[in-house]
């Protein structure tokens, strides 16, 4: 039977995974991780960085491995990189191990949120918008059908978010605090 007592949160570049995530673990008493910092933390360079020396494909290859193994815990929080759903292994580690959510806002918000970090490689191009807008055309599909609930997180703050969530579950019957 699937793992209840992890949350996934998967979603694009600036839709609020990380921040939600933290607060949302702090609020469940739950682990909180992250799989970009996870492989920052493994390999002790950036993500800039390992795109810069093996490419999207090298880093894939890492965070399918991060996956694998944060997925394999219990009773964590995850907050997953914009495009760690393009995977097919990563998409049934998330499917199969914890409950799936994703967090999903306009390119424009995308945009403001994303625009002052330089810490996201693919926006690193002459028009992030164009390149937002590319990345959800196919990856949109992909989150929607890994999703077990979806939440906007555009028109309001990430406590608002983690409300949300924790309500969404709690009505379902869903039992999500940490014992
Ligand atoms: N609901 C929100 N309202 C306003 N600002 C937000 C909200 N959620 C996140 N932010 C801000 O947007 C920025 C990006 O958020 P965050 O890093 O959590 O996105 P992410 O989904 O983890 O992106 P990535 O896939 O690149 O890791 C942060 O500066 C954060 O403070
Ligand atoms: O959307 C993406 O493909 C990415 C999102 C970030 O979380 C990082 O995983 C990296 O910058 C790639
Ligand atoms: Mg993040």
């Amino acid at each position: 039977m699937r793992n209840r007592r992890n949350i996934f949160l998967i979603g694009p570049m600036g839709a609020g995974k990380t921040t939600v995530g933290r607060l949302l673990a702090r609020a469940l008493g739950l682990e909180f991780w992250d799989s970009d910092k996870e492989i920052e933390r493994r390999t002790g360079v950036t993500v800039p960085m390992i795109f810069e020396y093996e490419g999207e494909a090298g880093f894939r290859r890492r965070e399918s491995e991060v996956i694998a193994d944060l997925t394999g815990k219990e009773g964590i929080v995850l907050a997953t990189g914009g495009g760690s759903v393009l995977m097919p292994e990563n998409q049934e580690h998330l499917a199969a191990r914890g409950l799936v959510i994703y967090l999903q806002c306009s390119v424009q918000k995308q945009l403001e949120r994303t625009q002052k970090d330089i810490n996201r490689p693919l926006l690193r191009t002459e028009n992030p918008r164009q390149r937002l807008e590319e990345l959800l055309r196919v990856r949109d599909p992909i989150y929607r059908e890994l999703a077990d609930y979806i939440v906007d997180t555009g028109q309001q703050s990430s406590r608002n978010a983690v409300r949300r969530i924790i309500n969404a579950y709690e009505k379902s019957g869903t039992r999500l605090r940490a014992e």
